[in-house]
């Protein structure tokens, strides 16, 4: 059976990533410019859960991205561990004009934490960077809190489209790149276990060798060296 290429084995995935974080930070519009390039200036909270696909070139390769998106707010929220189920990635939003947003960061990441199955490829998103003149949280503030969680982190606006691609890009390239170093170390293993089972069949083939010369050297035949 031929062993599938590296190439073939990330292409197939769909990696599911969230949108955490308040009530009206923006999750919804951030994803409604990533996925359609549109913007919705009075956009009313998501009820329940909406998902998108949305495909994405990674180092010229074709890797799809399941997006989800529920209400920040608690009373129109799904199934907290349905939503965070099998998720790899989360995009984990405040808003740079409410410090209130950013003060729950600690909250969504414990929830994030909780839920979540598995270690998440997450980015701190500082949204409404267009709203210069009622910021209320420092860009050294947002970047000391990833640092110190061990985040990545990005300010961006939904409204005039700065970074929205790249806080995404950037989730999905670093899930791509831990997969790709799994799927090598694995393909690793597997040359290694192949070479232990030809080094096991050479010590068979110099022990029937072996018999070989006892049997010829009992017959009174040669062998100098
Ligand atoms: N100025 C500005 N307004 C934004 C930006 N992103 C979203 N908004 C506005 O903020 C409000 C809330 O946006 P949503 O995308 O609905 O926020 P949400 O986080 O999905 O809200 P919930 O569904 O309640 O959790 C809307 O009026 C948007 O138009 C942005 O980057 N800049």
């Amino acid at each position: 059976m031929a062993i599938p290429s590296e190439e073939a084995q990330t292409e197939d995935y769909l990696f599911k990533i969230v949108l955490i974080g308040d009530s009206a930070v923006g999750k919804s519009n951030l994803l409604a410019r990533f996925a359609r390039d549109e913007f919705y200036p009075n956009s009313k909270s998501t009820i329940g859960v909406e998902f998108q696909t949305q495909k994405l070139d990674i180092n010229g390769k074709e890797v799809k991205a399941q997006i989800w998106d529920t209400a920040g707010q608690e009373r129109f929220r799904a199934v907290t561990s349905a939503y965070y189920r099998g998720a790899v990635g989360a995009l984990l939003v405040y808003d740079i004009s409410r410090r209130l947003t950013f003060d729950n960061i600690n909250r969504w990441l414990n929830e994030l934490q909780t839920h979540s199955d598995m270690n998440v490829v997450t980015i701190l998103v500082g949204n409404k960077s267009d709203l210069k003149d009622a910021r209320e949280v420092t860009t050294a503030e947002g970047k000391s809190l990833a640092e110190a969680q061990g985040l990545f982190f990005i300010e961006t606006s939904a409204l005039d489209s700065s970074n929205v691609a790249v806080a995404f890009q950037t989730v999905v390239k670093e899930i791509y790149n831990i997969l790709s170093r799994k799927v090598m170390q694995s393909q690793e293993l597997q040359k290694k276990d192949s070479g232990r089972l030809a080094n096991g069949k050479t010590v068979v083939l110099q022990a029937e060798e072996n018999q070989e010369a006892e049997a010829q050297a009992k017959k009174g035949g040669c062998c100098s060296s």
